[in-house]
């Protein structure tokens, strides 16, 4: 089943201007600069711009010429940037407002469900008004997740939140779209997000869509908007495993091992791993003396001029996931880089997304 969204919206100094397909299912980042119309493409999806344009889910309508279905008609659950709880009732009271007002025979999410995945049984008999940011938002989203909506738009909902409260919450936001089976639209023009969450990404830019790619596309680009910040990134999933004596766990994907070092901050199966282009080096050969533990077969697919001096080597690893290294031009030709041949990746720092 398909989402198909067109809308045009004209502003003063701002025209909206989109067409998309995607599929209605997982997370759709919506990733732009600042001003670029994520949050208007996400309030035209909500009905609360109203443009012209047309918006189906499979073959349900929401709008279209000369039909344009109101907001609350819409099965849409909305969180802003901060969240806003109706302040006199408790947690429970503000997760049981939609969820009492649809038939039960409507409600496809059990609140007991919710709860354990937002982590919010303790928080039951506080009052909205006694929580912090990042609690709020925990609570706004299990409060949308349970009026059993067909979809759950997300405006940067972490935005607000100071570091720790991030961390605590993305975990919680991971695979909720795959156990919750409600499709997500996520707008943040946070990169680590998307690479968190997202299963595919809307490249948005002065009102259009640029790209929309799935992660791996998006991370495969050398000049991904995602990489502004700090370069290039490659998300490698996997699973990870028990670990030994000697404080190493094993992360194993399609039968390759990357070993983790770093105890983990609480045990995980699933998960990304996140690998800085310019923590990868490449060596003609497997070395056998050094400290850099995780050293895998890569295939060059090309090389790119980078930054000064330097350039972005992307490969493919055994399994066929891509990796990058970014490597300075001098090294690039001392060794020889072309496209199809096998070098290794030195890979001096991993970090777990968790
Ligand atoms: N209510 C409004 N009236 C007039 N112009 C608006 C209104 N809301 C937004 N805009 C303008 O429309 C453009 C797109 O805004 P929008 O909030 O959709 O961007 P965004 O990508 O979500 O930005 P940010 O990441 O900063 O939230 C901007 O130029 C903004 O100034």
């Amino acid at each position: 089943m398909t989402i198909q969204a067109a809308f045009y919206l004209q502003r003063r100094n701002f025209v909206l201007d989109v067409d998309m397909e995607l599929p209605l299912e997982g997370v759709t980042a919506l990733f732009g600069p600042s001003g670029c119309g994520k949050t208007s493409l996400l309030r035209a999806m909500a009905g609360l711009e109203r443009c012209r344009g047309r918006l189906r889910l499979g073959e349900q309508c929401w709008q279209d010429d000369g039909y344009f279905m109101p907001t609350y008609k819409r099965e849409l659950g909305y969180v802003f940037q901060e969240a806003s709880l109706f302040a006199h009732l408790s947690v429970q009271g503000n997760l049981e407002y939609g969820w009492k007002r649809l038939p039960p025979a409507a409600r496809t999410v059990a609140q007991a469900d919710v709860i354990d995945w937002l982590g919010l049984a303790p928080l039951l008999k506080h009052r909205a008004s006694e929580l912090s940011g990042g609690q709020r938002q925990r609570v706004a989203i299990g409060r949308a997740l349970l009026t059993s909506p067909r979809l759950l738009l997300l405006d940067e909902p972490l935005s607000a939140l100071d570091r720790q409260a991030k961390r605590e919450i993305l975990p919680l936001l991971e695979g909720l779209a795959a156990r919750t089976r409600v499709p997500i639209f996520y707008v943040t023009h946070a990169p680590e997000e998307v690479e968190r969450l997202a299963d595919r990404v809307v490249f948005m830019r002065d009102g259009q869509i640029r790209h929309i790619d799935s992660l791996r596309q998006a991370l495969s680009r050398p000049d991904s908007p995602l990489f502004v910040d700090e370069g290039a990134v490659s998300i490698i999933e996997g699973t990870v495993g028990e670990s030994l004596p000697d404080g190493r766990t094993p992360f194993t994907f399609n039968g390759l091992c990357l070993w983790l070092v770093k105890p983990l901050r609480q045990p995980v199966t699933r998960a990304r791993l996140r690998i800085l282009a310019s923590d990868v080096s490449l060596s003609l050969h497997p070395l056998p003396d050094v400290s850099i533990l995780n050293q895998l077969a890569l295939t060059i697919i090309r090389v790119y001029p980078a930054r000064e001096g330097r350039v972005l080597v992307a490969g493919k690893l055994a399994d066929g996931q891509p990796l990058l290294a970014e490597i300075s031009a001098y090294s690039a030709v001392l060794l020889g880089l072309a496209e199809g041949q096998q070098v290794y990746a030195l890979i001096k720092a991993v970090a777990l997304l968790t």
